[in-house]
């Protein structure tokens, strides 16, 4: 899966008689990148390494000028001021990512510039996550520590705390590739009923079998998930679809759990729908905007887990995933196909 490209990254010099060869230069635009990636880069290619933290736009396009390839290690918008300052000579680029919502795909396509990302890698670690979201949602840890931290812990009530059960449940997922799937693979534990799914593409049918899934209609994942998964990509399709005509239609026992991206959830609709109990909870890593302001009015709900963005955040799936952005820039640099190409 890692392995170097075949041939060792040199620019062509574009003087003639020039005796020393030019070395690619390779923008990195986080500070924090781990080493292995970095070590693999720097063998015969020179950093240009951005040290602002958090990452800072002004910085990215002080040092874009003239550089061979980007190694993207943030999620600032990567659109054509970018490119246009970075110059023609620009060839490669990886984000260390799955997601690339915030890229101008569209612009990096017209200058035949290619682009990869890290998906796949980190839907172990992501999966992982929405599993934690999925249980403490379903049953009340956020709640539980409030009442804990405010002594109003009641159980000599029979019915106190009550939260939904996995078992016997129908999980739906809105997306179904590489995190959805990762999901479905832990939740054969948890005896679940069956798993229902929309993705724009369709699955193999082997997939299908395998978590016993039907592909339902988006009005359908509504009305019979028991659990929801988001793990669908932001696109213009799926942006705020999740909103106050989708909440009704979802059962008031239902679990909403966010992986993918905040925006594909109309963040003010879903706080209505959990204050006014139209869904049971919500579990989310994502929202919008990030960080999320510590005054949000989400803070305030008792039926809402939230997490911040940290889906991939295990230093071995960071590592993988800066790893294989690095060779994704490497091998663009030579004209290879990049590990994981975006398009
Ligand atoms: O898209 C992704 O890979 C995650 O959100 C982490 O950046």
């Amino acid at each position: 899966m890692t392995e170097a490209p075949s041939t060792t990254p040199k620019v062509e010099s574009s003087e003639e008689n020039s005796s020393e060869e030019e070395t690619f230069k390779i923008l990195v635009t986080h500070p924090e990148v781990p080493q292995e990636a970095l070590d693999l880069m720097s063998r015969g290619c020179k950093l240009i390494m951005c040290e602002s933290l958090p990452p800072n736009r002004t910085e990215i396009l002080q040092k874009a000028k003239g550089v061979h390839g980007m190694f993207w290690g943030s999620h600032i918008p990567l659109d054509k001021e970018v490119l246009d300052v970075a110059g023609p000579q620009l060839k490669s680029i990886s984000t260390m990512s799955a997601g690339i919502d915030y890229v101008d795909v569209e612009e990096l396509k017209k200058r035949k510039i290619p682009l990869g990302h890290t998906p796949i890698v980190l839907s172990d670690a992501v999966a992982d996550l929405a599993m934690g979201l999925m249980l403490s949602a379903a049953r009340r840890f956020h709640e539980g520590r409030t009442k804990i931290d405010s002594s109003t812990w009641e159980n000599y009530h029979i019915e106190w705390m009550w939260g939904q059960d996995v078992r016997d449940s129908t999980v739906g997922f809105f997306g179904f590739g590489s995190i959805g799937q990762a999901i479905a693979k832990r939740l054969k534990g948890f005896d679940i009923e069956r798993v229902l799914y929309t993705t724009r593409r369709p699955i193999d049918k082997k997939l299908e079998k395998q978590f016993n899934a039907q592909k339902v209609e988006f009005h359908e994942l509504l009305g019979q998930s028991d659990f929801l998964f988001i793990a669908a990509p932001l696109t213009p399709e799926t942006e705020g679809i999740f909103n106050s005509t989708a909440f009704p239609k979802m059962k008031k026992t239902a679990v909403l759990i966010n992986i993918a991206r905040g925006p594909i959830v109309n963040q003010d609709d879903l706080y209505t729908a959990l204050k006014t109990n139209q869904i049971f909870s919500a579990g989310i890593d994502v929202m919008n905007p990030e960080p999320l302001p510590a005054n949000d009015k989400l803070l305030t709900l008792p039926n809402i887990v939230i997490t911040p963005h940290i889906g991939s955040a295990t230093k071995r799936t960071r590592t993988d995933m800066a790893t294989i952005a690095a060779h994704n820039v490497l091998r663009g640099l030579v004209g290879e196909p990049m590990l994981s190409p975006a398009y």
